[in-house]
């Protein structure tokens, strides 16, 4: 899959059945439309293309009003949106830095400007409740219009549902941030995972004797607190393992979040390896203690509660 940051320049431009949107999470919704670009591409002979946005803009036009709790929280960063996106069968994907001049466009810039010129579109699928170009002025019936006038067909997706509500990535975010890792896994189609690199933390960990792999996480996740997780990619099977996803209140106060895993009997030096982190289920939310010990024997027993949960996993499965 190529990865374009901002549109492609004219030697690289193809004709492309394409969609747009965020696509946080990649959800259930996000794929049914991926497979119906994936179709028409091959059908027609185009690339599958999909124009995506960086930052976020809703987290665009929080930082513009220096609100940033306004920002949506992050499903996926980049890297995993990217992964899902090429594991959905897209060729192409065009990152588009979403920023003043880029939100000012009007539906007839975006689509001469952008569609048209940029991307060269033949085909294209979105949402029925698709909006774009300055104030989210432009609609489906304007995009219906300006494919006829340009020379690209128009298709929309009718709403996935999960039972009586509609899949998105903001009902992906409030399972997340409750903890239903079963009804957000149902939504996305797949587990919920964060993946990284691994980097150097404090080394603290290890004196308390819980060692902990650490992954930055770089904009603010739909959850925290401490779970039970398994991870990938660093043996033939996930390692089962106890995670705290978080700003570590007792031990920092930048306000950095960050991911830190214990694997339990697990000595192996991994920074720099990739990982992906799966969240099987929450154990609590995260807290300030008044010292290491309290914060230690909290741990102790949060490690206690994850081993119980493999354990029995492991003869519910025999
Ligand atoms: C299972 C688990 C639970 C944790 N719970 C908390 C917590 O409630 N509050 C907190 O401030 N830090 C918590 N931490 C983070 C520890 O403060 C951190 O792992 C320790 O300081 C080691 O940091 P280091 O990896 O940078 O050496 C937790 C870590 C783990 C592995
Ligand atoms: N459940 C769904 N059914 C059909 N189309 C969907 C569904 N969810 C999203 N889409 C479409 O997928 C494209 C990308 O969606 P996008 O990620 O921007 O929205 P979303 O998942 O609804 O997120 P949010 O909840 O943050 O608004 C859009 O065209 C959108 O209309």
């Amino acid at each position: 899959m190529k990865v374009f940051r901002g549109l492609p320049n004219a030697a690289a431009r193809a004709p492309c059945a394409l969609t747009i949107g965020n696509f946080d999470g990649v959800h259930l919704g996000h794929q049914a439309l991926l497979a119906r670009v994936r179709a028409a591409a091959d059908r027609l002979g185009l690339e599958a293309a999909v124009m995506t946005f960086e930052p976020h803009p809703r987290e665009f036009f929080a930082h513009k009003l220096g609100d940033l709790s306004k920002a949506p929280a992050r499903i996926a960063n980049l890297r995993d949106k990217l992964q899902s996106l090429s594991d959905n069968g897209i060729d192409r994907v065009i990152v588009e830095h979403f920023s003043s001049s880029f939100a000012a466009l009007t539906p007839q810039e975006f689509t001469e400007k952008v569609l048209v010129e940029g991307l060269h579109v033949k085909w294209l699928m979105v949402g029925d409740d698709f909006c774009y170009g300055a104030r989210r002025a432009g609609n489906v019936q304007m995009l219906l219009e300006a494919g006829q006038k340009y020379g690209f067909h128009v298709e929309t997706l009718p709403t996935v549902m999960n039972g009586s509500t509609r899949i998105s990535s903001s009902a992906v975010r409030e399972a997340l941030h409750a903890g239903e890792f079963e009804h957000a896994d149902a939504l996305l189609g797949h587990p919920y995972a964060i993946s990284g690199h691994v980097i150097h933390g404090q080394k603290l960990g290890r004196t308390l004797g819980f060692p902990t792999l650490n992954l930055r996480v770089p904009h603010r996740p739909a959850l925290s607190g401490i779970f039970i997780v398994q991870v990938h990619g660093l043996s033939a099977q996930p390692l089962p393992a106890v995670a705290s996803l978080g700003v570590r209140p007792t031990v920092e106060d930048s306000g950095r979040v960050l991911l830190e895993v214990h694997i339990f009997d697990f000595a192996q030096n991994c920074y720099g390896k990739q990982v992906r982190v799966e969240f099987l289920q929450k154990i609590r939310d995260e807290e300030k203690y008044v010292d290491l010990p309290t914060l230690t024997a909290a741990i102790d027993n949060d490690a206690s509660i994850a081993r119980a949960f493999f354990a029995k996993r492991a003869t519910d499965r025999i």
